[in-house]
C-alpha cells in the first residue's frame, strides 16, 4: 500500500491532486513550444560534440532575443522619461550578458580536435552572419551600415537591420535625455538614420564631466550613465570570451565567415560603444 506520509515511498501524483489529464489542457510543453524547440537540433556529421556546439549557439540565440526585447523596453521608457524603470532593464540585460558570459565555460570543454570533426559541415556559415547579434550592436550604437551586406539574401532581416537603424540607439536616447535636463548635446549627435558608428564628441566628454563632478546634482544621468558602462564592461568581456575560445580551437586559422578570423576578432576588441563614458575617467 502507499502511504503518502511515508518520504521513502514512491510519489503518487495523484494523492495531492496533481494534473496528469493533458489531452485537452495546455501542458508545460505545449505553453513552451518544447516539440519546436526540443527538435531543432540537426547535427551535420556524427560529431559527439557538434549536438553542444549547435545547443550552445541556439541558447545564446535566445538570450538575444530576449536582450532585444529588453534593450526596447529600456529605450523607449528612456523615451518617455521612466528612468527607475529603464534602469531596472538595462540591469536586467547586463544580466541577460553575464549569462553569455558563462556559457562560453561550457564550449571551452571542446578541443580543436573535437571541433576539426565537424568543421568542415559548416561551410560558410559563421557567427558574422547573427541577426541578432547585429540587431544589439545597432541598437547599443555600434552601427556600421556594411555590415547589413551578409543579410541581403534575407529582405526580411534586411528590412529589420534598417529599421534598427532608423531608430535612435540607446545612447542616443539618453543623450536626448541629457538635453531635456538642459544640457548641450549637438542635434547632428541624436539624428537618425545613423549608418555610422559613435565617435567621440567634446560637448558629450563635457556633459559627462558635469554629470560625474557632482553625482548628487545629477543623479538620474549619473545612474544611467553607470548602467550603460556595466553594459559596455560586460560587452567587452563577452568579445574577449569569444576571441579567447576561437584563439585555443582553431588558432589563427580564417574564419568560416571569410574573415581574417582571430585578427578580425581583436580588431572588434576595440570597440567603443559609449566612448566619452569611458574617457571621462581619465579627466576626472
Ligand atoms: C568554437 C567556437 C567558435 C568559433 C571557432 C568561432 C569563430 C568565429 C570567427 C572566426 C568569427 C569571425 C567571422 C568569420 O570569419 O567566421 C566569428 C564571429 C562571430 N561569432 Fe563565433 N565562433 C565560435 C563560437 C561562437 C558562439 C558560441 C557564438 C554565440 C552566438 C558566436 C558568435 C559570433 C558572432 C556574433 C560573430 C560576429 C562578431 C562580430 O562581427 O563582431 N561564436 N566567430
Ligand atoms: N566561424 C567559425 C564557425 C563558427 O563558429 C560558427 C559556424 C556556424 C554558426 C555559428 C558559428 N559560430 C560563431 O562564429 C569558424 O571559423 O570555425
Amino acid at each position: 500500500m502507499t502511504d503518502s506520509n511515508d518520504p521513502g515511498g514512491a510519489y503518487d501524483p495523484a494523492t495531492e491532486g496533481a494534473e496528469t489529464a493533458f489531452s485537452d489542457k495546455m501542458s508545460y510543453s505545449d505553453y513552451l513550444g518544447l516539440s519546436r524547440i526540443l527538435t531543432a537540433q540537426s547535427p551535420l556529421s556524427d560529431a559527439p560534440d557538434e549536438l553542444l556546439f549547435i545547443i550552445q549557439h541556439q541558447t545564446s540565440e535566445l538570450w538575444m532575443k530576449l536582450m532585444l526585447h529588453e534593450l526596447h523596453g529600456a529605450r523607449q521608457a528612456i523615451i518617455d522619461d521612466h528612468m527607475p524603470e529603464a534602469m531596472k532593464l538595462l540591469a536586467r540585460v547586463s544580466r541577460i550578458m553575464e549569462q553569455l558570459n558563462s556559457a562560453w565555460d561550457v564550449l571551452r570543454t571542446m578541443t580543436p580536435s573535437d571541433y576539426t570533426r565537424f568543421r568542415d559541415a559548416l561551410g560558410a556559415s559563421s557567427g558574422f552572419q547573427s541577426l541578432q547579434y547585429r540587431l544589439i550592436e545597432y541598437a547599443l550604437g555600434n552601427r556600421n551600415e556594411a555590415m547589413i551586406r551578409p543579410h541581403e539574401h534575407d529582405p526580411e532581416s534586411v528590412a529589420l537591420l534598417r529599421e534598427e537603424l532608423d531608430r535612435p540607439s540607446l545612447y542616443q536616447v539618453v543623450l536626448s535625455f541629457a538635453r531635456r535636463r538642459g544640457f548641450d548635446v549637438p542635434d547632428e549627435i541624436t539624428a537618425t538614420p545613423a549608418g555610422e558608428p559613435h565617435r567621440e564628441v567634446a560637448e558629450i566628454m563635457e556633459l559627462w564631466r558635469i554629470v560625474y563632478s557632482d553625482p548628487s546634482a545629477h543623479w538620474a544621468l549619473y545612474e544611467v550613465g553607470e548602467k550603460l558602462v556595466d553594459l559596455e564592461d560586460y560587452f567587452r568581456r563577452w568579445r574577449f570570451n569569444h576571441v579567447t575560445t576561437v584563439e585555443r580551437v582553431i588558432g589563427f586559422k580564417r574564419g568560416t565567415g571569410g574573415t581574417g578570423g582571430v585578427s578580425y576578432l581583436k580588431r572588434m576588441l576595440e570597440v567603443e560603444l559609449f566612448p566619452e563614458l569611458w574617457h571621462v575617467r581619465t579627466v576626472l
